[in-house]
């Protein structure tokens, strides 16, 4: 059984489809990249998954259930947790306090345990010498590093990364990705939005390209890198 499915879910603002009869599933424990150009619908489709955009049609199933009617903290209750791509701390408070507030209204766990998931959330992300400073004041490596903090407070079981490494250097994507790794060895299933391709493609199981809000691509990734209608739309690269 499929730990996520989306059954032909669409979405349109007005006139404009922005999710059109997208269905994909995911396994556990495996990670499942998402590319595609600018305003593809690769966020929205987040949104959809996360329930903080309801569908308009199709269905979301989530551990064998429909979780199509359920809330946004529902879904962080069921173990649906995510990041944003512009990050969403709390600026005034610490990042301490930020994973706590993660585990206690995420996780739904009491004062004593989200701390304690909060303390282990840092060391698993290296945010430990930075956990009393206030969120707002961090540099972009260590604010992506607590967007992520903050999802894996929550205790997810399916983790939704929206472009974590974008705007980082060579390096900082690296020291990223190998947090990554460890989060995935741990047995998290990931679907990863991500534009620094050789970022996605270190970790990725598979690949889901979408365009005009439409599957356009979907496979083992050398092969969806190879494909020729996903080089020209994607990387403009005419066969
Ligand atoms: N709330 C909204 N109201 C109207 N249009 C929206 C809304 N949210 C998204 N859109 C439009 O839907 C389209 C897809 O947006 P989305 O953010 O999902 O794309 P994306 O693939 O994530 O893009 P990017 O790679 O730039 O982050 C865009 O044309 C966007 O302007």
């Amino acid at each position: 059984m499929a730990l996520l499915a989306l059954h032909a879910v669409g979405k349109s603002y007005g006139a404009l489809k922005v999710t059109d009869d997208i269905s994909l599933s995911v396994e556990e424990g495996e990670t499942l990249g998402i590319l595609g150009p600018n305003g593809a619908g690769k966020t929205t489709l987040f949104n959809l998954i996360s329930g903080d955009v309801r569908v308009d049609t199709g269905r979301v199933e989530y551990e064998g259930r429909d979780v199509t009617a359920l809330k946004p903290n529902q879904r962080c209750h069921a173990g649906i947790g995510r990041s944003y791509q512009v990050p969403q701390p709390f600026g005034n408070m610490t990042v301490f306090e930020n994973l706590v507030t993660a585990a206690c209204f995420g996780a739904q766990q009491g004062e004593r345990e989200a701390w304690q998931t909060a303390y282990e959330v840092l060391d698993q992300t290296g945010l430990m010498a930075h956990a009393n400073k206030p969120a707002g004041g961090l540099t972009l490596l260590n604010r992506k590093r607590l967007e992520l903090a903050r999802a894996l407070a929550t205790k997810p079981r399916l983790l939704l990364l929206d472009e974590i490494a974008g705007g980082l250097t060579e390096h900082e994507a690296k020291v990223l990705v190998d947090e990554l790794k460890r989060i995935k060895a741990r047995g998290v299933t990931m679907i990863w939005i991500e534009h620094v391709v050789h970022a996605l493609l270190s970790l990725a199981d598979r690949l889901f390209v979408i365009n005009f809000g439409q599957k356009l691509a979907e496979g083992a990734p050398q092969a969806v890198m190879a494909d020729a209608e996903v080089r020209r739309v994607y990387m403009g690269i005419e066969a």
